[in-house]
């Protein structure tokens, strides 16, 4: 992002040694908390208590904890208790005078995870998890219980505010992290949800069966018809599969019993445990994680679960004779199933500090030779459940094959038969892959961006003012409106029970508003429109908000554009630190010249886009999200537009919109 708003610069006059600084201590952590938790949104603050839960966690894995309790109090403050061995507290031999435990929460990189000597498998591996949440926390306290003595220490902002004091015998050991995000990092509305908390913990002990986790959380937080409970003690002795039980429910699958189990790898290099099922609704979910740490993105060991999974199966084709399983791929035989996968392995390595992503490259063997034989073992063992699952993933792969055959047709003919809205500028590609529709605001905008776009791939539809809002609506109001209905053709996909995800005429169909609160209010009604009318085209990742800029920042040659106050003031008191400026104001995208949107908008290589994002419904773990969207869209889009315009105020930056999640 910030490289495309720097990379107009083109003389620096007066940059020397005096304007490289280095941050000392947790400093950084608070001058850059995206580069430590990836942002400071609602899923950066409920990474603090996955960091902090993860300790306790490794302290569980390595065998010297049995029991966390993760409680969440009413003023918001977290508090994480584990009964392990409690951090060192004795001074630390590099920093004389200075406790271990004081070291590792106010210095980055420092902990006990580097080498394998105290811990084998752990999902900690920076050194950096605890100090992060400390620096980011206005309060926070810790106490350890070790050789039958309490120790407590509070620091505030990275900061200790006193001394490690002795307060006497205690009989039981371990440690207890209490406390509460900084409000100046996260906002002042930032608060932790607690079925995302309930969720987390009750991951972690589906992950390890040999802990308990007790949950607690301030009963006055929950609203009403929350599922999620105020006090439960989590302990699953049958681990993965449990938990896949519990999410199936009562839902059929194309086999008789889910495929599960658990193994050790070679050599102590860890072990997998997994559980899949294919359901016939074919609607799947996926979560992996490496050494109980969450990984969303995925990695080297899912990689080796496809692998084994697809070879097991065409070899299974190729046993029993069945000729049409050799157009099976990885995505018919992955993309609709249930699937868990939790691997332990040691020094593994992640991307970036919230480890979303496992990249250890031994973990796609490891895995794929773990589970390659246990599958053809379990497909042999019921041929029945094994023919019904493989005729099943035939089938998708020819509908597959079919689809993009007449996707291809389709788009000809669709082009020239269909009657597109006069003033769509449709792109000139025939078949959708690759290319793109921006929603414009406006037809001065649109003149602007007809002008900047790549004529092949990128089609324009100008928009005339507000559009419909469809949530307070009625269906005749809304067939009847011009705007709605250009929009609808130009898609070409249909909406509400007709919507149809392959119709659709473009890969990507791109919001872009002006970065300002009516540009934030039109991209909300759209959304809206998107979310009850086409669900689909969300659901399928199709839709996303493009990000215009809203100021240049000029000083002689030099100049950067800035996407919002923010980071305009980031810019001035960084980049242009005490050097005269000029700042220009975008009053709209129409009056940025065709090459400055090209470049800072809509330029695939250089622009940013943010993908708009709503909960599986499939999956039950987010079910509770579902349901939250729905009241969400309803409060802001429905008949109290005061709640709309508060919100739209308070969020016009756009770049909170994972948090609507709509
Ligand atoms: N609950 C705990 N019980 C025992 N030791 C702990 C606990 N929490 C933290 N530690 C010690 O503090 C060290 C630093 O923790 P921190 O979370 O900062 O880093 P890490 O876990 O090593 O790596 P990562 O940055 O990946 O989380 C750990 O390596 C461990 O030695
Ligand atoms: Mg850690
Ligand atoms: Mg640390």
């Amino acid at each position: 992002m910030s490289d495309l708003f720097e990379n107009t610069a083109r003389k620096a006059e007066t940059y020397s040694a005096q304007d490289i600084e280095v941050l000392e201590g947790l400093e950084p952590v608070r001058r850059r908390p995206g580069m430590y938790i990836g942002g400071t949104d609602d899923r950066a603050l409920h990474h603090l208590v996955a960091e902090v839960l993860d300790n306790a966690m490794d302290e569980a894995v390595a065998g010297h904890a049995s029991r966390i309790d993760l409680e969440l109090t009413v003023d918001g403050t977290v508090v994480v208790r584990d009964n392990g061995r409690g951090i060192p507290i004795d001074d630390h031999p590099k920093y004389p005078g200075k406790s271990a435990l004081e070291v590792i929460l106010t210095t980055l990189h420092s902990g006990g995870k580097f080498s394998n000597k105290v811990y084998q498998t752990s999902g900690g591996l920076h050194g950096v998890g605890l100090s992060v949440v400390n620096a980011l926390s206005d309060r926070l306290t810790v106490e350890v219980a070790r050789d039958r003595q309490l120790y407590v220490q509070h620091y505030s902002r990275g900061l200790p505010q006193g001394p490690l004091t002795r307060q006497g015998a205690a009989n039981r050991r371990g440690t207890t992290i209490r406390f509460h995000a900084d409000p100046d990092i996260f906002g002042e509305a930032a608060h932790f949800e607690p079925h995302r908390l309930y969720r987390l913990a009750r991951s972690k002990a589906y992950l390890y069966r040999g802990v308990e986790i007790r949950w607690s959380c301030d009963p006055s937080l929950l609203s009403p018809d929350s599922t999620t409970p105020a006090q439960e003690t989590l302990h699953f002795p049958g681990g993965l599969l449990d938990y896949l039980n519990a999410a199936l429910k009562e839902r059929r699958t194309m086999t008789r019993l889910p495929f599960s189990g658990a193994l050790d790898f070679p050599n102590q290099q860890g072990r997998v445990e997994w559980a899949i099922a294919w359901p016939e609704d074919d609607e799947g979910f996926s979560h992996t994680y490496c050494n109980t740490v969450p990984t969303p993105q995925g990695g080297t060991h899912e990689a080796g679960l496809r692998a084994a999974l697809t070879r097991g199966l065409k070899g299974y084709g190729e046993l029993t004779n069945n000729k049409r399983a050799a157009q099976v791929t990885a995505d018919d035989v992955m993309g609709d199933a249930c699937i868990l996968l939790s691997v332990f392995i040691r020094e593994p390595h992640f991307q970036g500090q919230t480890k979303e992503k496992l990249v250890t490259a031994e973990a796609h063997r490891l895995v794929e030779a773990a589970i390659k034989d246990h599958f053809d073992h379990w497909l042999s063992g019921d041929p029945a459940s094994s023919k019904a699952l493989l005729e099943r993933l035939i089938e998708k792969a020819e509908e597959r094959a079919k689809r993009k055959q007449s996707k291809e047709l389709g788009r000809k003919s669709a082009t020239r038969r269909l009657r597109l809205p006069g003033k769509l500028a449709d792109c000139s590609r025939n078949s959708p892959e690759g290319t793109e529709i921006f929603l414009v605001e406006g037809d001065s905008a649109g003149g602007s961006a007809k002008q900047a776009r790549n004529r092949e791939t990128q089609a324009i539809l100008p928009l005339r003012g507000k559009i419909l809002n469809v949530a307070s609506a009625s269906s005749d109001k809304m067939k009847a409106n011009q705007e709605l209905n250009d929009l609808t053709q130009a898609l070409g996909c249909g909406v509400g029970k007709d919507f149809s995800s392959d119709k659709l005429r473009y890969e990507r169909v791109i919001i872009m508003t002006d970065a300002d609160v009516d540009g934030a209010h039109i991209a909300s009604l759209l959304m809206t429109f998107f979310y009850r009318e086409m669900g689909g085209l969300i659901q399928n990742g199709h839709l996303y908000l493009a990000l215009p800029p809203l100021y240049r920042i000029s000083h002689g040659a030099k100049s950067v554009y800035a996407r919002d106050d923010a980071h305009k003031d980031q810019l001035l008191n960084k980049t242009f630190k005490g050097k005269k400026v000029e700042i220009s104001r975008f009053k709209g995208l129409g009056e940025m010249m065709p090459a400055q949107l090209r470049e800072t908008t809509m330029d695939p290589a250089k622009r940013t886009l943010l993908r708009v994002v709503v909960p599986n419904s499939a999956d039950p773990e987010q079910a509770e999200d579902v349901k939250a969207t729905k009241t969400r869209v309803e409060e802001l889009m429905g008949r109290r537009p005061e709640l709309r315009f508060q919100f739209i105020q308070e969020n016009a930056k756009f770049v909170r919109v994972d948090d609507i999640d709509v």
